[in-house]
């Protein structure tokens, strides 16, 4: 089993790199936080870029081909969602509510975290989100177990963070390795603390008309809410997801219905999913395919949210690879109206609904 991004690596497939100048040109269209649908940009929208490993000698002589018009030298630009900014806005929102409750009840609520075994990736996960809970002033409890250990210590700890009144959110970071179920695990957490949204409970009320689940999934929370606060349309809108994972693309795509947008879903054994894709106002994409959705499969003035995290190889980073989301950035902030960037869109908002998500358990707890 991989055991860190740089073993996890994809290869690059092309380079669908964000240029250093998209996020300064904005198009004057739209007001500052505020998009509208564009019905069309014209001629402008790029044709795919082969899904080979494009070289900067070849991409240029690409774009001096006939293929490309003049036009597209002048092409618009879609808005960069900047979901650290919100991410930062909600976790000083976080803060000083949570400054409040402390100050009238005396309560600080709590984050448990199990990690269990040594992926580097979900190392680093933990540590963001246990810097982040000091920085709003969450109380956070970590427990990091050997990738060895069994189902029933995993349970263990479940079982006395359930039983602890100072935790109020429990977190068991995922994968786990591949001996454990992870079913067993996660329905052991006490939906009232199942601050992930994960539980079976959670998840179905989510889906029924009339239900409210306890807690929503943190990813497609923060995909939802970088959607309200551009001030994003859902109601009424196509919107298409792609992906229809337990923990981002399904839960997304009943958000995005509760939110009254009419949704389709595609997976894996979709056939021509850019025909479904290119029909869509909003994308969702959850797929961890480094720049599967291309430009052509986006319609003019679309508004995408790539989840996707992907390591890709990259001899420039100190790192050795560098971070991809599931849309080819280059080509969708083209045609797209606006877009999340990865890294900084999605991924900080995951952890903001995170601290969301423990905050409302403790104050569903003390009544606050
Ligand atoms: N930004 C964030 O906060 C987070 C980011 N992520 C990232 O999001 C991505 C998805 O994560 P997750 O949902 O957990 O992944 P999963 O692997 O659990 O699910 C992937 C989904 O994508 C579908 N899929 C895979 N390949 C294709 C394809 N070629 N065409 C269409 N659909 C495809 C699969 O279809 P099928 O069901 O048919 O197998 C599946 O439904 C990853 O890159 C992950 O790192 C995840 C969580 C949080
Ligand atoms: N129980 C559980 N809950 C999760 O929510 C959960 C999980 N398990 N397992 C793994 C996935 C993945 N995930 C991310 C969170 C933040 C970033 C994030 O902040 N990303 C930064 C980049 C970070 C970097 O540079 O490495 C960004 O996109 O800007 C990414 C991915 C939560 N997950």
């Amino acid at each position: 089993m991989a055991s860190s991004p740089v073993t996890m690596m994809k290869m690059k497939v092309n380079d669908c790199s964000p240029p250093s100048t998209t996020a300064a040109r904005l198009l004057p269209l739209f007001r500052r936080h505020q998009i509208h649908f564009r019905s069309s940009v014209g001629p402008l929208q790029n044709p795919c870029f082969p899904r080979t490993i494009i070289t900067h000698a070849s991409r240029s002589s690409f774009s001096s081909s006939s293929v490309i018009t003049a036009s597209m030298t002048t092409e618009a630009s879609a808005k960069v969602i900047d979901g650290k900014k919100i991410a930062k806005d909600v976790r000083d929102e976080i803060a000083a509510e949570i400054s409040l409750m402390k100050d009238s009840i005396s309560v600080v609520p709590g984050l448990a975290v199990i990690l269990v075994g040594d992926r580097k990736d979900s190392a680093t996960y933990v540590r963001n989100k246990k810097k982040a809970c000091e920085a709003v002033g969450i109380k956070s409890y970590e427990v990091c177990l050997r990738e060895d250990s069994t189902e029933e210590e995993v349970l263990k700890y479940i079982s006395g963070f359930n039983d602890d009144p100072m935790v109020h959110g429990i977190l068991v970071q995922l994968p786990l390795p591949s001996h454990m179920n992870e079913q067993n695990i996660l329905n052991a957490v006490r939906i009232e603390k199942d601050v992930d949204g994960f539980h079976p409970l959670n998840i179905g009320r989510l889906a029924m008309r009339g239900r409210e689940p306890l807690f929503v999934p943190c990813t497609p929370k923060g995909c939802i809410e970088l959607l309200h606060r551009y001030n994003v349309e859902i109601k009424g809108k196509r919107a298409v997801v792609v992906g229809r994972s337990n923990i981002v693309g399904m839960p997304a795509a009943l958000l995005l219905q509760r939110e009254d947008a009419t949704v389709s879903i595609v997976h894996s054994r979709t056939k021509k999913p850019e025909e479904i894709t290119r029909q869509a106002d909003i994308i969702i994409s959850a797929v961890g395919q480094p720049n599967m959705v291309r430009g052509s499969w986006i319609k003019p003035g679309a508004v995408i949210i790539d989840v996707g995290i992907n390591p890709v190889e990259d001899a420039t980073n100190p790192r050795g690879y560098r971070l991809v989301g599931d849309v080819c950035f280059e080509e969708a902030s083209k045609v797209a109206s606006a877009i999340t960037p990865v890294p900084g869109g999605v991924g900080p908002m995951t952890i903001a609904m995170l601290l969301s998500n423990t905050l409302l358990s403790a104050k569903r707890t003390y009544n606050y």
